[in-house]
């Protein structure tokens, strides 16, 4: 059965490509932008429709009632959003809604596929780029059928590190974020970057452009396929206080390797966050 999810993993491919170009030419068009949990927090029609699209194909492809789909714009409509041992899809049609809101050229749609739990291929479309990441697990990772590899440095002196700052503007958040970006500058790293999209982050770290991503707030659906791509280059994914990667605790380190991401666990403040599984009165 080592083949059994081929078929599924080329589709999502080509999902993913189709979806792209949807969001491509959405760009070109007057955006309509609303808010979600605040008013940094975007979401446009085109989310929307892309979701239902990359959903449709799927369900279309696989039949309505074996598969699972956890959707970030499903989710917002109070969809469960729990991970369960049947073959499930998670999706971010528009990884970078403010970025493609604001035609900053980092936009990604992200799907990945799991079964018992465990998360089987991503695929990372950077529309904009024109870029397809994509790893199955066992078989490597790519960018545009290329073999990508994490980097190989060791030493965080010479390192570029990436993180985001999130939609929470409280200043208690604000202020831990900041402070810990400050102690990783400080160390001193060569850089810190973010591009604005999760997905993509991953996808740098997995192409080894960057040595390490981490985030508190973060979705399941944001990281889910480039976890399987960041693996699958060499990296490794742990939990912000370094015990084991939960995909549904909302907090990522993803790194090149174990040096390099305990070095930067050490600098991170950490904050609360309502885990994605939790139930719905207590997100
Ligand atoms: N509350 C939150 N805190 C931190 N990052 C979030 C977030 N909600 C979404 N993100 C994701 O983190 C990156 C930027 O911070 C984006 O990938 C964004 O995804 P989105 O564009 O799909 O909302
Ligand atoms: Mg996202």
């Amino acid at each position: 059965m080592a083949d059994q999810w081929q078929e599924a993993y080329d589709f999502a491919v080509q999902v993913a490509r189709a979806a792209g170009a949807v969001i491509r030419k959405a760009g070109e068009e007057e955006i309509k932008v609303q808010t979600k949990s605040s008013t940094v927090d975007l979401v446009t029609k085109t989310d929307e429709r892309v979701e239902k699209i990359i959903i449709g194909s799927l369900k279309e492809q696989f039949g309505e009632g074996t598969h699972c789909f956890i959707g970030e714009e499903s989710v917002s409509k109070e969809e469960p959003c729990i991970l369960t041992d049947k073959p499930t899809w998670i999706i971010d049609p528009v990884d970078g809604t403010t970025n493609f809101v604001h035609g900053f050229p980092f936009v990604a749609v992200s799907i990945a596929f799991a079964v018992n739990k465990e998360l089987e291929f991503g695929v990372v479309y950077s529309c904009m780029e024109d870029k397809m990441y994509k790893a199955r697990k066992g078989q490597g990772a790519f960018c545009d059928d290329e073999p990508i590899q994490v980097s190989d440095v060791k030493d965080i002196h010479k390192s570029i590190i990436i993180s985001e700052h999130g939609t929470d503007r409280s200043p208690e958040k604000v202020q831990k974020i900041f402070s810990t970006m400050k102690k990783i500058l400080c160390i001193p790293v060569h850089g810190l970057r973010g591009s604005g999209t999760a997905a993509t982050n991953m996808c740098l770290v997995a192409c080894g452009a960057v040595e390490a991503f981490f985030e508190i707030g973060i979705h399941c659906w944001d990281i889910a396929a480039g976890a399987v791509i960041v693996r699958e280059a060499g990296g490794l994914l742990l939990d912000v206080d370094g015990g084991p990667f939960d995909l549904m605790s909302r907090r990522m380190v993803s790194g090149n390797n174990r040096v390099i991401a305990n070095r930067i666990i050490k600098e991170i403040e950490i904050f609360d966050s309502v885990r994605d599984d939790a139930p719905i009165a207590k997100k």
